[in-house]
């Protein structure tokens, strides 16, 4: 390893939409393989790392004073684990600066992860491959190598083996947001509860879906959302479908739970409707709080310019 820089170094991670997430059965392992299509959308957060004589993360933003902030907090795992891979006494600081939720279905602990090895990676200039980083990345979480990759992208097993998919355009999102998180185990739990006795066909990509998104079409793509853990989220939180209702009747063409929720993601034909929306959405005070978005974006890269945080 080349001696490493004392330059901090931020980098950006956008979070993900499951524009499709289709569940397999329980297995013996006590996951569920997936079938599903990630969508990396420019809700970001922003991680920085620098040289330290001690470990430590800090976070400012969403979740501020709830996410972790020792060997729990995904990016510090993250940090740790190539540090053991280089073979290194250095450690760093972090500095999480969130705005995706917290426990809220976009996958923002498994973005810090990645923002983490793409920083301390540039940091330590460790020469690893694409390759090694994607390697490490599913060694954190099944989530972690999208958010490395961005774009848009059908993973499988456990969403953590990518291909990308062919997507035309920019696509114009608004996410409603609540503040009560929920746990990702408990509403894999209650789909099993809600799909008891029912025969789970193998899961996999609907060709209608990849056609809009290679088209760039936005209706065939509204027509198209498709989430397998939308009842159970709805059954633990039943205001959810309140508020797909209320975006819908507020001009969104499509609605689904973004992943295992409680984030609701509206797409909308432009970004006027989403303006419209996002109006509508604040003052029927459903949900917590109400941001847009765009897709597909990058994913985790390092910003060199600090002033487009
Ligand atoms: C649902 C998804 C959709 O992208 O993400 P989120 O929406 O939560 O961000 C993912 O499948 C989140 O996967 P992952 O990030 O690996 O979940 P973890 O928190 O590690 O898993 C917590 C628990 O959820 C259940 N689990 C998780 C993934 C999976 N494929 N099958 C499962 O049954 C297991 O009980 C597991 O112990
Ligand atoms: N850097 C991090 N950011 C957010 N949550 C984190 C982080 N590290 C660990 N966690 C833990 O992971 C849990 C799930 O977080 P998150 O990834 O935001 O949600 P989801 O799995 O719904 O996408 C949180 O409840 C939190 O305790």
């Amino acid at each position: 390893m080349e001696a490493s820089s004392s330059a901090p170094v931020t980098v950006r991670v956008p979070a993900k939409v499951n524009l499709e997430l289709r569940i397999g059965p329980l297995e013996d392992d006590g996951y569920h393989s997936l079938s599903t299509v990630f969508h990396a959308v420019d809700l970001v957060d922003h991680v920085t790392v620098r040289p330290a004589d001690s470990w430590s993360v800090t976070t400012t933003g969403m979740g501020e004073g709830t996410v972790p902030d020792d060997d729990d907090n995904l990016a510090m795992r993250a940090a740790r684990l190539i540090a053991r891979r280089v073979g290194t006494d250095e450690q760093v600081a972090i500095e999480v600066v969130k705005n995706i939720p917290v426990a809220g279905g976009m996958a923002g602990g498994s973005a810090d992860a990645a923002a983490a090895l793409v920083a301390v990676d540039a940091l330590w200039e460790t020469g690893f491959s694409p390759r090694e980083l994607q390697e490490m990345a599913a060694e954190l979480g099944s989530d972690v190598p999208f958010a490395l990759e961005g774009g848009t992208a059908i993973g499988s097993r456990r969403g953590e083996h990518l291909v990308p998919v062919l997507s035309r355009g920019v696509f114009e999102w608004v996410f409603a947001l609540h503040h009560e998180g929920l746990s990702t185990p408990a509403v894999y739990a209650e789909c099993d509860r809600l799909r008891a006795g029912q025969s789970i066909p193998e899961p996999a990509p609907n060709s209608a879906l990849m056609a809009a998104l290679r088209a760039g079409d936005v209706d065939a793509l509204a027509d198209n959302l498709h989430n397998d853990l939308q009842d159970a989220a709805c059954s633990l939180m039943p205001r959810l479908t309140d508020t797909m209702t209320t975006g819908l009747d507020n001009g969104a063409i499509g609605a689904l739970v973004s992943g295992s929720g409680p984030t609701v993601a509206f797409l909308c034909a432009d970004r006027n409707s989403a303006l419209d929306l996002m109006v509508g959405l604040t003052a029927s005070t459903i949900c917590d709080e109400v941001v847009s978005a765009t897709g597909p974006v990058h994913g985790a890269h390092v910003v060199h310019d600090v002033r487009s945080r």
